[in-house]
């Protein structure tokens, strides 16, 4: 089952879906991000790799309205999202990290919630909510509330629900966690035929392999700034993408810690 195509066509060769320019964020002083700058080309899907704590968050935060930078600006499709943020936020689909959502409703209720909330109307909402509770497999899960789902149910009702406005371009912090191996083929083939009707995605992620197969770009980013950017080939220069990486970021080799762990 493949998502309807809600997604408009993009405006035209080389507009950005997304362009971060010197993003800058601290807290308490300690440094989060340092300068992100970013442009994703309409039309492509692009991944955000980098080790735990490298500010992959605290950027797409910034990206999508939900965190003041410090310093920096972030325009979606040519609309500043700190100056205009109504007008930047009908045009972007959001999965923040960590989704906090109204879990007191039931599946259908938080995607028909979100649909109304973007300004659709009723007989709109019910038809895409009804399509995309199918296409993300809860379709018998529909009355269940919320906080009864799992984990990977959470995250699949929530993708659903920031889909429902039919956004240009989606946003995606770890979409793949915890997400079992056939729901996550799901959600790629869903986020893939988004991408071929037009769509932008940008999408953080953790597995290596899975950005190599799926995305079409890549910014590896660690300790606040980006090492590395460009097409997947060309940042994984004919490694993998893993390899590329680790090469990139730097890893811990064997230690000689941990001696009272070995038995
Ligand atoms: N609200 C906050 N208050 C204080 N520090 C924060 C806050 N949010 C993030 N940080 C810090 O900013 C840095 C970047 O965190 P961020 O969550 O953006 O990293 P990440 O790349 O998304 O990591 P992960 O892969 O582990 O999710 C970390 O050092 C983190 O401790």
């Amino acid at each position: 089952m493949t998502v309807p195509s809600y997604a408009a066509p993009s405006r035209g060769p080389g507009e950005s879906a997304l362009s971060l320019r010197g993003l800058v964020k601290s807290f308490g002083g300690k440094p989060a991000v340092e300068g992100i700058s970013l442009e994703v080309p309409a039309g492509s899907f692009y991944g955000l790799v980098g080790p735990n704590g490298a500010g992959k968050t605290t950027t797409l935060s910034m990206a999508t309205g939900l965190l003041r930078p410090d310093a920096g600006t972030a325009i979606v499709l040519g609309v500043d999202v700190w100056r205009d943020p109504i007008a930047a936020k009908r045009l972007m689909g959001v999965l923040p990290d960590g989704v906090r959502l109204f879990d007191r409703l039931s599946g259908e209720q938080l995607i028909t919630y979100a649909g109304l909330l973007h300004g659709l109307d009723r007989a709109t909402v019910a038809q895409r909510t009804g399509e995309l509770l199918e296409a993300f497999d809860l379709a018998a899960d529909a009355r269940t509330l919320v906080v009864d789902y799992s984990a990977g149910m959470t995250k699949k009702i929530a993708l659903a629900a920031s889909l429902v406005h039919a956004p240009r371009l989606l946003v995606l912090d770890e979409p793949f966690e915890s997400v079992d191996p056939i729901s996550a083929a799901n959600i790629r083939g869903i986020l893939t035929d988004y991408v071929r009707s037009g769509g932008s995605v940008i999408v953080s992620s953790h597995v290596m392999d899975l950005v190599q197969r799926m995305c079409d770009h890549v910014a590896v980013v660690a300790k606040g700034r980006i090492l590395a950017a460009g097409t997947v080939d060309d940042v994984r220069a004919g490694s993998t993408l893993e390899d590329r990486f680790v090469e990139l970021v730097g890893g811990h080799g064997p230690t000689e810690g941990l001696s009272w762990l070995h038995t």
